[in-house]
């Protein structure tokens, strides 16, 4: 039997966690819990973007053994707000292919526009095409499909389970406990104080 693709033993940052788990690939496990109870920093702790206790493996070999940079090619961090560093939107994008932009329902005309006129829902598939593009063995999605109508989610969950059809390993953070029950084969649940617990 392979070792979990991600692993996280003794989690915990700024009084959140522990937590404990470990994902096969292709495997997606589901995080919930209150506003403000930490989803996002445990995400950034996993994405080694803050300081913290405890540590990740990914195919057995230790974050804390590899520069931040290194680790995030292939522990993907998709912000539920993402960063955009140029002014137009193609520059963000190279190595997406027209007929993914398709798929999510963009025109390659995307490519022109400058990221200020992006909408909120046109922001959060470019930024989730993006990492996809980067083929990360694990993907760490903050309320990946929040600004997004029904049939783009629909066209986001097939994406995402042809990606973990190739292994890849999802963490999913959403408020919307239907979703996660369909989309994760484990939920998690991190409460007010920050207690990590399984549900
Ligand atoms: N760098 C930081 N140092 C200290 N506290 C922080 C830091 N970043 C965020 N916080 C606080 O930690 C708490 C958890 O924030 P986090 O964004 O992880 O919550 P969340 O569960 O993702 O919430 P939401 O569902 O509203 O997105 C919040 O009270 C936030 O203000």
């Amino acid at each position: 039997m392979p070792g979990p693709r991600l692993a996280a033993s003794g989690l915990s940052v700024g009084g959140i966690g522990p937590a404990a788990f470990e994902l096969a690939a292709g495997a997606c496990l589901g995080l919930t819990g209150p506003s403000g109870a930490g989803k996002t920093r445990l995400l950034r702790a996993i994405a080694d973007l803050e300081p913290h206790d405890g540590e990740c493996r990914l195919d057995g070999r230790p974050a804390s053994a590899m520069p931040g940079p290194v680790w995030r090619r292939d522990v993907g961090f998709v912000a539920a707000e993402s960063g955009w560093w140029d002014a137009r939107v193609g520059a963000h994008i190279e190595p997406v292919r027209d007929a993914d932009l398709d798929e999510f329902g963009l025109s390659p005309a995307v490519r022109e526009w400058s990221v200020e006129r992006l909408s909120a829902g046109e922001r959060q598939r470019l930024a989730l095409l993006r990492h996809l593009a980067a083929a990360p063995a694990v993907l760490l999605l903050d309320e990946p499909v929040s600004h997004l109508d029904a049939d783009l989610i629909e066209v986001v969950i097939g994406r995402l389970a042809a990606c973990r059809q190739d292994g890849m390993a999802v963490i999913w953070v959403d408020h919307d406990r239907h979703r996660l029950a369909r989309v994760a084969d484990a939920i998690a649940r991190l409460d007010s104080a920050g207690r990590f617990s399984w549900s």
